[in-house]
């Protein structure tokens, strides 16, 4: 018998989003999960990804946690998120990598969305950003998710009338977090994560995370 610690567990990190996916490794190695090893997409055989057709950010983030844990055999982490902007009625929401009409277009995004709010004076800018991530934990018998855990997490703030800073990603430039004068572009990585969507998202999932590398059933 051995006393070397177990093999850690694999987890599929399934963002396409090169910066959300640093995002993301970043809050799970500040979290210090042992026995969790994190693995991206170029890590795995390609899979054919499921259209994000849900209604709502936890809906989306089950369906790509699902595809990728049903093709990989592994346990998936998938984060949906977005802006929803009071204006709006809760818009951009999960069409907010698209809102311009073309994915992932960061620019176009901020120039539309700008655009359309205009005209709405500052005391109408509120919006918040919404993350769900989900982890979906294969049986490896029928393909069937063996668990499912979903949480979230909000930051809640205004849109401003033009760029600041050019760090983060998406709508950072122009989204002003509640309480702060800088905006979310204009924060160090460790002060967006401590305070984003994102962030408060991914440590609500660190229990189930814990569960999973001790082969417990995870939390509820
Ligand atoms: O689906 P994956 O592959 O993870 O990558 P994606 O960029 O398509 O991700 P989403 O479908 O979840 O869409 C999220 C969009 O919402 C915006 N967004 C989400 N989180 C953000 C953040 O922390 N800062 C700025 N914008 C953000 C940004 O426009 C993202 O492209
Ligand atoms: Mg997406």
């Amino acid at each position: 018998m051995s006393d070397a610690a177990p093999a850690p567990v694999k987890v599929l990190v399934a963002s396409r989003n090169a910066k959300k996916l640093r995002e993301l490794q970043r809050v799970l190695d500040a979290a210090g999960v042992s026995g969790i090893e994190p693995v991206g997409l170029d890590a795995v055989p390609e899979y054919p990804e499921e259209p994000e057709t849900g209604a709502t950010f936890a809906e989306n983030a089950l369906i790509k946690a699902r595809s990728g844990a049903a093709a990989t055999g592994l346990a998936c982490l998938a984060d949906d998120s977005g802006l929803a902007v009071d204006a709006l009625n809760g818009m951009p929401g999960v069409l907010s990598a698209r809102w311009s009409g073309r994915h992932g277009d960061d620019e176009a995004n901020n120039d539309l969305l700008l655009a359309q709010l205009g005209d709405v004076p500052d005391e109408r800018r509120g919006a918040g950003f919404v993350s769900a991530c989900a982890l979906v934990v294969p049986d490896g018998g029928d393909g069937t998710p063996a668990a499912e855990t979903v949480t979230e997490g909000r930051w809640p703030g205004s849109v401003l009338r033009e760029r600041h800073g050019d760090g983060g990603f998406g709508y950072d430039p122009i989204f002003l977090p509640e309480g702060s004068e800088r905006s979310a572009g204009e924060l160090a990585p460790e002060e967006k994560d401590a305070a984003s969507h994102r962030g408060r998202a991914l440590r609500a999932l660190v229990p189930a995370l814990r569960a999973l590398a001790a082969g417990e059933s995870l939390p509820e």
